[in-house]
């Protein structure tokens, strides 16, 4: 099922956190959601499961308001404040409560907790819990009711590199099973590795809604390697062609595609040592696309805006 953000307005006294905003999260994908800090995520996020109510527009799931479905936990996971287990109560208590309360079996909150690595923790009361552990319990809620659409805010802070690695891992698995999911982060190399989509906005507004391939992919630039650089920076030198050199025998050219540059070397006899097109980092494509859209930017010591 999809999500879906349409004109979707929330202002706060007389400050606007989103203002007609309209996308799409479509299933079977793991679709990541930027934007520089008080971009106005939360509030998106906080307005698609109903705990925010929109000034105007609408954000719907499967074409219902979240307050609409029957069974909300059964169709919507969300993890949007890891530390929201009661402090004092036992993580697997936690999940049986939930469990009860939502018509859920018991036998699910064994699944939930294997799935989300906290068999040596469940006994364990929620306050103690390390960020990183909340983080997993609320997955474990999220997963609860086997829903197909999942929505997380920061899924990933906090989690150690193991459990980067298996939070990256169960969302692909949950994604490839055909659900929705949705999640913000602000760990770009780590959302490129796991979102096939990005949604970013900016003080509110859209920015860009695109497969990450095509914010990722510029212009052709190709890294060649070769202990006859100068030889091949005189073959490929022409119109539109630009080199720059990256070191004795590396260099990187634009505007000669890869093919030719492998055919040029071969005729001329010169061995490659690598040849690779140059993607941008999502890191790259973010700040040049949310550059003049950062509310807080670290300011100089005397306070002004860098
Ligand atoms: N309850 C509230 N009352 C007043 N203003 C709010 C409230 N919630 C959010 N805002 C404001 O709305 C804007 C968007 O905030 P939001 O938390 O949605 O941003 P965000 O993109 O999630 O930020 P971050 O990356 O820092 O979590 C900010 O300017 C914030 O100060």
């Amino acid at each position: 099922m999809s999500i879906a953000v349409r004109a979707l307005s929330k202002r706060y006294g007389r400050k606007w956190a989103v203002r007609e905003l309209t996308f799409e999260v479509q299933p079977g994908r793991v679709t990541g959601f930027l934007g520089p800090n008080g971009a106005g995520k939360s509030t998106t996020m906080r307005a698609i499961v109903g705990l925010d109510r929109p000034t105007s527009g609408e954000a719907l799931i499967g074409g219902r308001r979240y307050a609409a479905l029957p069974a909300p936990l059964q169709e919507v996971g969300t993890l949007l404040d890891a530390k929201a287990a009661h402090r004092s109560r036992r993580a697997v208590d936690h999940l049986r409560t939930v469990a009860a309360t939502h018509g859920i079996r018991r036998r699910r909150v064994d699944e939930v907790i294997a799935l989300a690595g906290l068999e040596s923790a469940a006994t364990r009361r929620a306050g103690t819990f390390s960020l990183g552990m909340s983080q997993r319990l609320g997955i474990a809620v999220a997963l609860l009711g086997d829903p197909h659409t999942l929505i997380l805010d920061e899924p990933v802070n906090g989690l150690d590199p193991e459990g980067v690695a298996w939070m990256r891992g169960l969302l692909s698995q949950l994604a490839a099973e055909g659900r929705t999911v949705f999640l913000s982060s602000h760990l770009l190399s780590e959302l490129a590795l796991v979102a096939e989509h990005v949604v970013v906005i900016g003080r509110g507004a859209l920015i860009a809604d695109a497969p990450l391939a095509a914010l990722t992919a510029r212009e052709e630039r190709v890294r060649v390697r070769t202990e006859r650089l100068p030889e091949l920076m005189r073959l490929l030198s022409g119109p539109g062609v630009t080199t720059s050199s990256g070191g004795p025998d590396v260099a990187e050219v634009t505007g000669v595609p890869v093919d030719q540059i492998a055919q040029r070397a071969a005729a001329a006899g010169i061995v490659l040592l690598e040849l690779a097109p140059v993607h941008r980092t999502l890191e790259e494509a973010y700040t040049e696309l949310t550059g003049s859209a950062v509310e807080y930017r670290a300011g100089s010591a005397d306070g002004s805006a860098s």
